[in-house]
């Protein structure tokens, strides 16, 4: 963008992001642009959660958060769920009024939410009573449904199957400007996403566009999968597997 310096929503300069005295990412730098979709990659324990933690910190209110765990409320119905998005909003009154009797006005915006993440004839259901897939769209439509600008996602596809992650992406896309979501499917990350945050050994070894990436650079940052295929590779396509060192740190930020 020629002459015109564009202003990061947020940007860790060398800092140190953990746990009180447990430090994962030591001397972190990143920034984070509005408009961008970043895919947050890394395998367990890179540091993913504590990084979306310290992002969802900084970016307050303007943050839709679908945690990991979900944070569901197995005994209460999925309406119940999704409408804990907007809880805040509400005086405690009301909130206590809705949970014997919705709010006609609530209901109609939730119901409309859950025919789109097929979760249609579903609103009076436990929680509890869904399987993994639905739980997790569920959790999806109460971030959905907080109606903020920025989405952050801590692997909020991780239990469909690839066709349903896609729609819900793009669910996602619809509604937020700016994303960062975690997850382990590398071909959506190249695929879906403007940009690429890939973090191994407590490093953040890539920072690039998607479409500069390679499927092989990615799988790189999971040097503990198990890649026992039984039909080896030819020799030459050794060389693709770049050496971590070499990955493509702060490649092409626009
Ligand atoms: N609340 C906490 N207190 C102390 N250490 C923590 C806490 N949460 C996570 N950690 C540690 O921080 C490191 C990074 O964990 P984190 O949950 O950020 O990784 P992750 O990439 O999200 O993993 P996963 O894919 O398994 O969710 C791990 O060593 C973990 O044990």
């Amino acid at each position: 963008m020629e002459g015109e310096q564009r202003r990061p929503l947020v940007r860790f300069d060398g800092e140190d992001l953990g746990h009180g005295e447990h430090i994962v990412l030591p001397h972190l730098s990143l920034a984070l642009y509005a408009g961008e979709r970043v895919a947050l990659l890394g395998q367990s324990g890179a540091g993913k959660s504590t990084l979306l933690g310290e992002l969802r910190a900084r970016l307050g209110r303007q943050v839709a958060w679908c945690p990991q765990h979900h944070g569901l409320v197995p005994q209460l119905a999925v309406y119940h769920n999704v409408f804990m998005g907007r809880l805040p909003e509400h005086s405690a009154l009301t909130n206590l009024w809705n949970l014997v009797r919705p709010l006609r006005r609530s209901w109609r915006e939730v119901t409309a939410l859950c025919d789109e993440l097929a979760l249609a004839g579903l609103m009076r259901r436990p929680v509890g009573e869904l399987s993994g897939g639905q739980r997790q769209r569920v959790a999806i439509a109460r971030a959905l449904y907080q109606a903020r600008p920025l989405f952050l996602g801590d692997e909020p596809v991780a239990s469909v199957d690839p066709h349903q992650a896609l729609r819900l992406l793009e669910l996602i896309d619809a509604r937020h400007v700016t994303s960062v979501i975690a997850l382990h499917q590398r071909e959506l990350a190249l695929t879906h996403f403007d940009r690429v945050w890939g973090l191994r050994d407590g490093r953040l070894v890539i920072d690039a566009r998607a479409d500069q990436l390679t499927l092989a650079e990615l799988d790189a940052l999971y040097p503990d999968a198990d890649r026992s295929d039984p039909s080896p590779p030819p020799d030459d396509s050794a060389e693709t597997l770049p050496n971590v060192d070499a990955l493509p740190c702060a490649r092409g930020r626009p």
